[in-house]
């Protein structure tokens, strides 16, 4: 997709159902309240095969319920893409449970796991992931890509609390779900300042 003149961030975990979606949702809707969306290009990704076509995990999508964080709207708005490192589930549908999960919390949503591509190391300006081991596996695939230019960052280095990793909360619970949200809404907030 062009960038054509905007602005650019694609947020990175492992599977692009916990994590990343709930940055690229906080970053959204602060860009929204701040009059800037229009300005910025804002996708998520997976450093992983784990959850292609996947839905966001239902907790997360609960969390962003409670803070009033549109992730199924702002996915039914905007053309969300995402993707996989991987060729092992390319075509394949969202993986039922979850889909019942999410119609169960009575949220639909088109946001479905991707895995990062070399084409995003070309086209995103910042790369933004979440913990130590997204960041050697995003600068490994980095290096493979002739014309990268993405500036590939822990999300966590804008932490004005300088908590640098933001934890997989896949085996956690609600309130390993809460610190993500904490701790994207901090990072966000400080990345945007930065580049306004
Ligand atoms: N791996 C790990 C790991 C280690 C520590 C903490 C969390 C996780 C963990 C595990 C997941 N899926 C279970 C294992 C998947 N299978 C692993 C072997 C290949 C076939 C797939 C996750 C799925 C989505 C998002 C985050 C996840 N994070």
């Amino acid at each position: 997709m062009a960038t054509s003149g905007k602005k650019s961030a694609l947020f990175v975990c492992l599977g692009n159902i916990c994590r990343s979606p709930i940055a690229e949702a906080v970053f959204r809707k602060m860009a929204a309240d701040a009059g800037v969306v229009e300005k910025w290009r804002i996708d998520s990704a997976a450093t992983s095969n784990y959850e292609i076509g996947n839905p966001p995990d239902h907790r997360g999508q609960a969390c962003m319920k409670r803070h009033g964080v549109p992730m199924q709207h702002v996915a039914r708005k905007w053309v969300i893409d995402s993707g996989a490192t991987s060729d092992w589930n390319i075509g394949s549908s969202p993986d039922a449970r979850g889909v019942a999960c999410l119609r169960k919390h009575g949220v639909e949503t088109s946001h479905r796991a991707r895995q990062v591509t070399n084409d995003d190391f070309m086209t995103f300006e910042y790369i933004l992931c979440m913990d130590e081991s997204n960041l050697s596996e995003l600068n490994r695939r980095a290096n493979l890509v002739k014309n990268a230019v993405a500036k590939v960052e822990l999300l966590g280095s804008y932490d004005p609390k300088k908590q640098r990793i933001i934890e997989d909360p896949y085996y956690g619970s609600d309130e390993d779900f809460e610190k993500v949200y904490e701790q994207c809404v901090r990072c966000c907030k400080a990345f945007l300042e930065k580049n306004s």
